[in-house]
Parts: structure tokens; C-alpha cells; sequence
């Protein structure tokens, strides 16, 4: 009596592939308002089931996902052979284990995450002061653009301890926004493997150049650590010293750690985890935009917190439920990884249909997040909704999963977590944003572009007017030049003790230690550097 789920007729030899369109998880939602939670399709020669439901979810991400957690595999994946060394494409055995671990261990886990702290921190001022200068002369940032440059910097500082320079940083951001956006676009080798060899939309040649790209920057770190490991230079103790430490050694399953390896390793982290996270900034700034009474309540929240301060520490995120909620309510809104893909690696049964062996299942992670059943007014941006009710991200409330559940849950979300809250936090603290209404007309364009991210098709582009009073123009000459002009201070008698309201970089009332009880150096010369880097920064 088992049988296949529902779903709409095919046609002969495309099957579904014309209902599925240019944005698939708005087309699967559809399927699953006429067919229910679970839906049968065929893509050309693929078999594929949709699932769109909290208790779907829950059947495939936690019932069935020993037998429901491998990788379909998308074709573009296999450029320069990637698929055989990549977390995100690796099938749940062995490999795939020790990839995960060894990225846990080494990045993720509290301790380490606490030993990164500062890092993100440092990442997330250079976002303010970036901003401060995409916003010269009143010019829009491109939101997404800046976000990409800070959040790359956390991951290459954690990966490889080392800064890249402005322009490497540039390219890769134009790679990883291209590579989401070619990898995860329709593309016929997927949908018809027996001719995938032809590469006949030239998918997996655009993703050679892309990937090979990537894989040059990665080889730089890793000839440049070894060449430092022989000049006898201290170690690192970073994922890149730990991966060496490994090349050579087989480890079960006959995989060894290699060149190969970590070029699969450390591409898919970048890749992973950069767009997924600007993008999401990107989102949430949109939303506040359009939302200004949200904008207004979470920079209260902000300076009611804060005061006079001007950068956020992460020790202030469980401080500020109404940032918790924005982060929520834009993953809610906006999961930028909108569909999960698993294939069925066992035959099963799911309330009554079969699920043969192979078949490729989607889940619709965006749909379940709209689900109207589960929240009110689903298509609003409220996040008051999250306030009052106790539901996370973890993976075990299925009604919300932007970083999905089960075995396969998204690896970096401890980072995500820290960097979503602290960047957004940074460019709402010092910045005052607006629209410009000639580029945006009635409203900001939501549109999506669907990819492996899913981002804004029309970049984001704000104008952020600098709300600290250190910067004002009436008080300070020249008021943007940056520690060029400690001189500003030798001549007038100001200090930052909370008295000269015109410089309080540590707010009203701060008396207990002063910056040369620190550095242990007191004169004239060093106070004014101080007090003018304190004043910038
Ligand atoms: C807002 C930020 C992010 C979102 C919304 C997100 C979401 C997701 C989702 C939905 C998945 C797929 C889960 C599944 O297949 O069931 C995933 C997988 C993954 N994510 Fe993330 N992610 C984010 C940030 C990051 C970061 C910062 C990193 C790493 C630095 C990362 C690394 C990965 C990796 C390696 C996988 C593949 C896991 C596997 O297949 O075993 N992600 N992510």
C-alpha cells in the first residue's frame, strides 16, 4: 500500500522542470499549497520529493535522517574535482565526519570561539570605520559589499591567522558573489546525469575558473606556512597548523589529508560562510529600513545599553533581546539557504508514502519559515513575535530552521550566531541610515536572487550619516582626518574624562582607569595620541 507522495502531472522527458521557474522555493511552495506537505516531482531524469511542513521537516531532519542524509550533488560542485573534498558535497561517512570535527574542534567550539573574540570585534570596527569612508561626501554604501570585507576577515584571521590585502579581499568577494550565484542556478547536468560529461550550459567550465581562483589563495597560505614552519617561526595553532600537522596521515576509509584536502576544507568555509552571512545583513538592513519604527526601537535598545559607547562587544548581545529578535525575524524572512537538498540513501516510509532509495529530497526550509499555520501575518517583518515566545535556531524547533537541523545542520552557526548580532549591532550604533528616494523610488526593491544564497537582486545601497558627536564638524577641524592630527590635542586643554561633553569616547562618569595606567607612559605626546585615537576609533 506504500506509495510515492502527490504531485503534478510531467511531461515527457523534462518531467517537472518547467514548474519550477527561477525562484524554486517560491514554485515548491506553490506545488505544496495543491499537494500538501510532501510532493512527488521529477526533474528531467531525477527523482525528487519536496518536503513543506514543520512535521515534514521533522520526519526527514530528525526521524529519518540517518537514511536521509546524503548529498544529491550538484554538478558545478565538481569543478576541479571539489566534490571530492567538500563538506557541503561529501556523503555522511567517514571523511565527511572527520572534516566536520576537525572544523568544530578547531573553530567552532566555545573555547576557541572565545579565543577569536577580539578578532570579530576588531572586524567589526573596521566595518564602522569602512562605512564611515564608503560615506564621504554623503555617497551610498553597498551594504553587502562592506559586510562581505569584515566577515571575510573574521574567516581568514580564524582559519589562517593573516589579514588579506584590500584588493584580494575585493576579488574574492566578486567570486564567492558569482560562484553562489553559477553553482546554484538550474542547470541541465543536474537534472540529466547521463550527458552531465558534456557540460552543456558551460556551468561546471565557470565554476573551474571561480573555483581555481580560490584555490590559488588557499595554496598561497599554505606554501607561505610551510615556508615559515621551516624558517623555524612560532606556531599558529590555527586550523592551517593542525591541517599540516595531519598531510600525509590515512585515516580511515583510505582518505588522507593532502593538498587536496584542504583546498576543499578551507574553499568551502570561505565560500559558506561569507555570502550566507552578508547577505543576511544585507536583508536585515533592508528590513529595518522599510520597518523604520524596528530601526528606531532596536537603536533605543542600542543606546539604552550602550550609551555614549561607540563599538559593541559581544558580551552585550544577551543584552539586547530586541537584536536577538531582528536577527530571528530576518532569518525567518529571508533564510538565505532556502532549500536543504538530502538524498535518500535507504528506501523509506513517511506517514504512509514511500521514499525509494536515491531520491533527491528538498526540503523547503523557506516555505516552513512562512508557514501560516504557525505564524501570524507570516509575510510581515515583526520581530515583537520572537520576544515572546522561547524558539531558537538550534535545529530542534522545526517551525524554524534558517540553519537547518539534523546531522547536516549548517557547521558554522556558532559563528554565524556571534557575527550576525555584532555586525548588525556596529552599523546601527554609530550610523544614522536612510534610503536615497531617487535610486529607490516608492520603497527599496525586495526582489530576490535565488542561487546556493539567496540574496537581494538589487544590492542594498543606504546612506549612513555618522551619529557620534566626536565627528561633528562645528567642534573639530578637518573632523575625518584619522590620527594625522594628534596635534589637534597638544594645543587644547580637553581630556576624555567625562567633563568636555564635546569627547566622551568612554562616556560620562568613567574615572576608574585611564589609558596611561595601562601603557604605563605618561606625557603629553603619548596622551595626545591616545586621546586622538580615541576620539576616531
Ligand atoms: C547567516 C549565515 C548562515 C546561514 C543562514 C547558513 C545556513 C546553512 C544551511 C541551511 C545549511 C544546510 C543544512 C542542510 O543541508 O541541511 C548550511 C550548511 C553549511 N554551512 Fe552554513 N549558514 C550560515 C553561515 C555559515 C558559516 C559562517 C559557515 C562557516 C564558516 C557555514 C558553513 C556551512 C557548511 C560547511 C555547511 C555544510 C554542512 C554539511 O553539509 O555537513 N555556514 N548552512
Amino acid at each position: 500500500r506504500r506509495r510515492l507522495p502527490p504531485g503534478p502531472r510531467r511531461l515527457p522527458v523534462i518531467g517537472n522542470l518547467h514548474n519550477i521557474g527561477k525562484n524554486p522555493h517560491r514554485a515548491f511552495a506553490r506545488l505544496a499549497d495543491r499537494y500538501g506537505p510532501f510532493v512527488s516531482i521529477r526533474l528531467g531524469g531525477v527523482r525528487a520529493v519536496v518536503a513543506t511542513s514543520t512535521d515534514a521537516a521533522r520526519e526527514i531532519l530528525q526521524r529519518h535522517n540517518a537514511d536521509i542524509a546524503g548529498r544529491g550533488g550538484l554538478d558545478s560542485w565538481h569543478a576541479c574535482g571539489h566534490h571530492a573534498n567538500s563538506i557541503i558535497a561529501l556523503p555522511p561517512r567517514r571523511k565527511w565526519r572527520a572534516m566536520r570535527k576537525l572544523c568544530t574542534e578547531e573553530l567552532f567550539t566555545p573555547r576557541r570561539l572565545g579565543e577569536l573574540r577580539a578578532v570579530r570585534e576588531e572586524k567589526a570596527r573596521e566595518l564602522a570605520r569602512r562605512v564611515s569612508d564608503a560615506n564621504a561626501g554623503g555617497a551610498p554604501v553597498a551594504v553587502a559589499r562592506e559586510v562581505f570585507a569584515a566577515v571575510a576577515g573574521v574567516l581568514l584571521r580564524s582559519m589562517f591567522s593573516e589579514d588579506m590585502d584590500a584588493a584580494t579581499v575585493r576579488q574574492l568577494r566578486d567570486v564567492v558573489e558569482e560562484a553562489v550565484v553559477v553553482a546554484g542556478a538550474p542547470n541541465l547536468s543536474d537534472y540529466f546525469p547521463v550527458i552531465a560529461a558534456a557540460d552543456v550550459m558551460g556551468v561546471r567550465r565557470r565554476m573551474e575558473k571561480l573555483v581555481g581562483w580560490v584555490y590559488g589563495v588557499i595554496d598561497g597560505q599554505i606554501e607561505q606556512r610551510r615556508r615559515r614552519r621551516i624558517a623555524g617561526e612560532p606556531r599558529k595553532n590555527d586550523l592551517l597548523d593542525v591541517a599540516l600537522d595531519m598531510e600525509g596521515e590515512v585515516e580511515g576509509e583510505g582518505w588522507v589529508m593532502n593538498r587536496e584536502t584542504m583546498r576543499g576544507m578551507f574553499m568551502d568555509l570561505l565560500v559558506a560562510g561569507s555570502g550566507s552571512t552578508s547577505s543576511t545583513i544585507e536583508w536585515a538592513m533592508a528590513e529595518l529600513l522599510e520597518n523604520q519604527k524596528s530601526m528606531k526601537k532596536l537603536q533605543e535598545e542600542l543606546k539604552g545599553l550602550l550609551g555614549t559607547r561607540t563599538h559593541v562587544a559581544e558580551s552585550d548581545i544577551s543584552q539586547l533581546p530586541y537584536l536577538q529578535a531582528v536577527i530571528k525575524e530576518t532569518l525567518r524572512l529571508h533564510p538565505t539557504v532556502p532549500i536543504a537538498f538530502n538524498k535518500a540513501d535507504a528506501t523509506v516510509e513517511i506517514q504512509g508514502y514511500k521514499i525509494p532509495q536515491g531520491t533527491t529530497v528538498y526540503v523547503n526550509i523557506w516555505a516552513i519559515c512562512r508557514e501560516a499555520k504557525i505564524w501570524d501575518d507570516p509575510e510581515k517583518f515583526m520581530p515583537e513575535r520572537f520576544l515572546d515566545r522561547d524558539i531558537n535556531f538550534l535545529g530542534t524547533n522545526f517551525e524554524f530552521i534558517p540553519f537547518g537541523a539534523g546531522r547536516r545542520i549548517c557547521l558554522g552557526m556558532p559563528l554565524a550566531e556571534r557575527m550576525l548580532h555584532l555586525m548588525l549591532a556596529s552599523l546601527l550604533l554609530q550610523f544614522d541610515w536612510t534610503i536615497l528616494d531617487e535610486v529607490n523610488g516608492d520603497g527599496l526593491d525586495m526582489t530576490e536572487k535565488f542561487g546556493l544564497v539567496l540574496s537581494m537582486a538589487m544590492p542594498l545601497r543606504a546612506v549612513a550619516k555618522e551619529k557620534s558627536k566626536l565627528m561633528e564638524a562645528k567642534i573639530w577641524d578637518d573632523p575625518e582626518k584619522f590620527m594625522l592630527m594628534p596635534e589637534r590635542f597638544l594645543e587644547r586643554d580637553i581630556n576624555f574624562l567625562g567633563t568636555n561633553f564635546k569627547f566622551i569616547p568612554f562616556g560620562i562618569g568613567w574615572t576608574t582607569q585611564r589609558p596611561w595606567d595601562a601603557i604605563g607612559r605618561k606625557d603629553a605626546a603619548s596622551d595626545a595620541c591616545i586621546a586622538a585615537a580615541c576620539r576616531f576609533d
